[in-house]
């Protein structure tokens, strides 16, 4: 079955000075259950390669500002940059990197014992990274854009999407939002899964 809208409702969302208008778009026959959803700035349908940020749900940091993590500051800069120059953000309901908010905040217990973020995983039973972005590339294409500006420091997910025939012209990275609490968090990325993110050997 092929992915297509449901349902497309305007939201206004504050931005630095004034609320801007997105959409939020429900969608009928991904390939997983999950109730992903696409918010749209501005007409990216328009432009010839449009920002898109692939966001995994991070409720601690999305919703809580969590400081274990960058999740959160990276959400408000696309929303920022979005704001700007039109785009896409795809919202995943692929909390924990897949293996979901319990087992999160598990994975953190491990690590407050000095295990890093992916060992924790393991000892929990894990992959590294459970997340499959089939539905993205579905969300993107019931959308009619198969040309991106992909706004990450994942180099993993420009290479799937590529492979899904979504052409990737241009990886755009995020600001660094290193911090006391997230800094071995950081670290991990980019040792472990080659992240593009330039942490001050300081921090
Ligand atoms: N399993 C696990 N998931 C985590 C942990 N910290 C954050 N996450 C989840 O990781 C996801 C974000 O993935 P990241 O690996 O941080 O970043 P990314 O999406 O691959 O890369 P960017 O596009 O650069 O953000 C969210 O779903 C978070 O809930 C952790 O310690 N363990
Ligand atoms: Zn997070």
């Amino acid at each position: 079955m092929t992915a297509e809208k449901r349902a497309s409702v305007t939201v206004p969302v504050p931005n630095i000075d004034k609320p801007v208008n997105t959409r939020f778009i429900s969608f009928n026959g991904l390939s997983d259950d999950k109730e992903h959803i696409a918010i749209i700035y501005g007409e990216p349908e328009k432009q010839p390669s449009p920002l898109v940020r692939i966001h995994s749900e991070c409720l601690t940091g999305d919703v809580f500002g969590s400081l274990r993590c960058d999740c959160g500051e990276q959400l408000h800069e696309a929303q920022r940059r979005m704001a700007e120059e039109g785009g896409v953000i795809l919202y995943l309901r692929q909390e924990g990197r897949g293996i979901g908010l319990y087992n999160k905040l598990d994975a953190y217990v491990l690590q407050d014992k000095g295990i890093d973020t992916y060992e924790a995983n393991a000892l929990l039973g894990f992959d590294h990274d459970l997340r499959d972005f089939t539905p993205a590339i579905e969300m993107l294409k019931a959308l009619k854009i198969s040309t991106i500006r992909l706004l990450t420091n994942n180099p993993h997910k420009t290479k799937e999407l590529n492979q899904a025939g979504i052409t990737v012209t241009e990886c755009v990275n995020t600001g660094v939002y290193v911090n006391k609490f997230n800094s071995n968090y950081l670290k991990a990325k980019v040792e472990q899964q080659q992240h593009k993110i330039i942490i001050d050997k300081n921090d």
